[in-house]
């Protein structure tokens, strides 16, 4: 959750999940020329910093949105896509919208470094999504290979970048990743992100649409980690303050829970979130933009090293600054209410497990020079 609201996009008010500026300076980015009588107008636009952000994984189905909603940001001056196939035609489509970044393409192992050389935020969507009847561990198999292989170039090219990891299972892939950086002798656990921000945005949506709410007044911390029931919304942190009965309480956290599995069922076989998925990893693209361009009030949740718990990692509220999380903010967790207290403790056991197998993983396999 950001500190400034970002919960809609900018059809609801000035303030969207770019922020009020961005917002402006985008619409100015839209309109670059003006229409003034019979005069054409230039209306000049100075993005406020030119930063590198690199989406591997750019042509699959959040890598695309993704792409488009970042590029709509003033401030990225360049965005490197990244796939396996077919992410030449993404590039050129996208460089056609006269937004300020250049676009450029990379195809294949081959032009990996090339993608990742002098980027300051890597975003991480790359690999296989769910069907339905499937977890998301069932992904480990094949997305914990892709995430250390694409982690160790990260490390070769850009080790001081902010890296965003999206690829399913989260709970496993953010430990996979900081295990290979360490065996690079790069790790800043500070730099490594889980991205979590799809369950605020579900349970700000949810919380919003149950209590009559204007969303983009709802602020819901979701804590723990990315899976079912290590999911935990702390629906009593909600801002502004709800009321809400156990029985409504227990259903919006079994629907936050099951987010990701109701859009898997809907789409039949055809994958999982996407389109969710991109607006909620862009929300935290630009709140790493802002927080690496100074603004000093940047919170999100994010599943991180922490020692909120015992657990060493955990997603919850982060300050974001220049050089990554600033701090954890452990008052979340204060004063929870009984059902959060359990629904907290029974996450742990799986928790651990989903950490200590990316862990095991990435300890058996040898690290590519
Ligand atoms: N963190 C979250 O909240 C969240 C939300 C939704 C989806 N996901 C996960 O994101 C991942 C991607 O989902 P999707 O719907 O975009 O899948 P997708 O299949 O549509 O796209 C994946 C893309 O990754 C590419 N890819 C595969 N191997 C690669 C490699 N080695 N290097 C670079 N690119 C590679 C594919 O070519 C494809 O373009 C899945 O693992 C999914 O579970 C996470
Ligand atoms: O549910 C999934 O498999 C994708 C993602 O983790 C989600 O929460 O939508």
């Amino acid at each position: 959750m950001a500190s400034r609201q970002t919960t809609s996009l900018a059809c609801e008010s000035e303030t969207s999940f770019l922020g009020k500026e961005t917002t402006a300076a985008l619409r100015a980015s839209f309109a670059l020329k003006a229409h003034k009588g019979a005069q054409v107008v230039q209306t000049p636009f100075q993005p406020q910093a030119s930063y590198k952000v690199a989406v591997l994984g750019a042509a699959g189905g959040i890598g695309q949105p993704l792409a488009l909603l970042i590029k709509m940001s003033p401030l990225v001056s360049d965005l490197h896509l990244y796939d396996i196939a077919n992410v030449k035609g993404v590039a050129a489509d996208l460089s056609h919208c006269n937004t300020p970044s250049q676009v450029l393409d990379f195809t294949g192992a081959s032009e990996l470094a090339n993608s990742l050389k002098g980027v300051d935020v890597v975003v991480i969507p790359a690999g296989v999504p769910r069907k339905p009847g499937m977890t998301r561990d069932d992904l480990f198999n094949i997305n914990a290979g892709i995430v250390k292989n694409l982690v160790e170039a990260v490390a070769d090219n850009c080790p001081e970048a902010f890296i965003h990891i999206i690829s399913n299972p989260v709970n496993s892939t953010v430990p996979i990743a900081a295990e290979v950086l360490k065996k690079k002798g790069v790790y800043n656990p500070k730099k490594l992100f889980g991205v979590t921000t799809l369950d605020v945005v579900r349970a700000n949506t949810f919380v919003a649409q149950k209590k009559n709410l204007k969303l983009i007044d709802v602020d819901v911390p979701v804590v723990g980690g990315h899976a079912g029931i290590t999911i935990l919304p702390l629906l009593s942190k909600t801002k502004p303050s709800v009321s809400l009965t156990d029985e409504e309480v227990e259903k919006l956290t079994v629907r936050i829970q099951n987010g990701g599995t109701e859009v898997v069922e809907a789409k039949a076989g055809a994958g999982s979130a996407t389109l969710s998925m991109a607006y909620a990893a862009a929300r935290f693209v630009e709140s790493s933009l802002r927080a690496l361009d100074g603004d000093g009030d940047v919170y999100e949740c994010s599943y991180v090293e922490s020692d909120l718990t015992e657990l060493p990692f955990f997603a919850s509220r982060v300050k974001l600054g220049r050089k990554g999380v600033e701090a954890l903010i452990p008052s979340d967790l204060q004063g929870l209410t009984e059902y959060e207290l359990k629904a907290l403790e029974a996450l742990k056991p799986e928790l651990k497990a989903s950490i200590e197998k990316g862990i095991a993983f990435a300890n058996k396999q040898a690290v590519t020079a």
